[in-house]
């Protein structure tokens, strides 16, 4: 298979160190071959700030499965980016946004097997002009039109997770939630677990709104109308919905057991207990999209860029998780 494409992300955040990091422990570990879409001087200038003797090697995507046993291969974009560790600057915006992409297009035209994306930084992004609330919805757009719905998954053995609105003020979630926008998107998920993820019938609940989801309406109606009628059609279409589900009890141990995947209303709803459970093991996946794309959970941490002390754990797990789905895609398409 072709190597996995990995953006660069925001230069001046911990996507450089974990990219070095992760080429280090491509041995130990066993890990896909992977080039990196984006600027080889951000990471030659980051390897020599942290002491790392890693060969930088600019290549075509053919070349770089190749390559990768000796050197960390770089598919140039063409776009320098000048921002230091921990020093944002929206003057970055060009050079992470073309570096998705163009790993977008090579994935498209069977060059890489997958997208794994190193994080940005939001504020920065539309700081300089990028009009998208986040990869999930950039990646859409660029599978042209009619665009698919993309979903963001947050997976880990522990748990997996998905919020149905994503990077949108808490005060318009009331608003924007809709049994429609939880049926798609339960859905979309339901499909790719069983398709992507191998778990033939995915058991799936949908998280309350209110506290103790709403105690049959009494605090809140929301999860009467619009919680419980999305449950009610997924139910009436196959798929194995339950809910509204209490978030406060969801996610202990036991209760873990029961499902294999939870929609919730909100962000961090359902971000912060994965976040809690396994920082180092999560992985952020897009589903719906026609082709795998994966990520680290956490952000660019410019706290820790350039310093030596950023894991690389979460970038090996979505490099990992890359292989496996675009293996199982590759399966799907041989055998239609
Ligand atoms: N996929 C993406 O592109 C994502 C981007 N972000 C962006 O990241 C920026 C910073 O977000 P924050 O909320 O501060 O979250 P963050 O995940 O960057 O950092 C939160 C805390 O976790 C620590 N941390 C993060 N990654 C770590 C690692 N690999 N090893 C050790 N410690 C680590 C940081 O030092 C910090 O203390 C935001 O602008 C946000 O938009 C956040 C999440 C995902
Ligand atoms: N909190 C998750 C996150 O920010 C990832 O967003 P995206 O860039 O993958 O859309």
């Amino acid at each position: 298979m072709p190597a996995l494409a990995l953006t660069l992300g925001d230069p001046a955040g911990i996507g450089p160190d974990i990219t070095l990091a992760a080429w280090q422990r491509r041995e130990a570990d066993c890990l896909p071959a992977f080039f990196v879409s984006g600027d080889a001087g951000t990471l030659s200038r980051r390897a020599a700030r942290l002491g790392l003797d890693i060969p930088v090697r600019i290549c075509a995507p053919e070349e770089a499965a190749g390559l990768f046993p000796k050197a960390l291969p770089v598919v140039a974009t063409g776009i320098e980016a000048t921002a230091g560790p921990g020093r944002p600057d929206a003057s970055s915006g060009p050079a992470a946004r073309v570096a998705i992409e163009h790993a977008v297009s090579l994935v498209q035209a069977g060059r890489a097997s997958a997208v794994v994306t190193n994080p940005i930084a939001k504020s920065v992004m539309y700081e300089a002009g990028f009009s998208f609330p986040g990869h999930t919805e950039y990646l859409a757009h660029l599978c042209g039109e009619p665009a698919p719905m993309p979903v963001m998954m947050l997976w880990s053995p522990l748990l997996a997770v998905v919020p149905a609105t994503i990077h949108i003020p808490l005060a318009e979630v009331p608003r924007r939630l809709t049994s429609e926008l939880l049926v798609a998107t339960t859905r979309i998920t339901a499909r790719d677990l069983k398709e992507r993820f191998g778990i033939p019938a995915p058991r799936i609940v949908l998280c309350g709104v209110n506290p103790h989801a709403g105690e049959n309406g009494t605090i809140g109606r929301e999860d009467e109308e619009i919680v419980r009628p999305a449950v009610a059609m997924l139910r009436a279409e196959g798929i194995d919905a339950r809910g509204p589900a209490p978030a406060d009890t969801l996610f202990h141990p036991a209760a873990r057991q029961g499902y294999d995947v939870v929609i919730g209303a909100y962000h961090d709803q359902v971000l912060a207990p994965i976040k809690a459970l396994a920082f180092d093991s999560a992985v952020n996946v897009t589903l719906g999209l026609p082709f795998v794309r994966t990520s680290p959970d956490h952000g660019t941490a410019f706290d820790l860029a350039g310093t030596g002390r950023a894991s690389p754990s979460s970038l090996i797990e979505a490099l990992r998780l890359a292989r496996r789905l675009a293996v199982t895609d590759a399966a799907r398409r041989n055998a239609a």
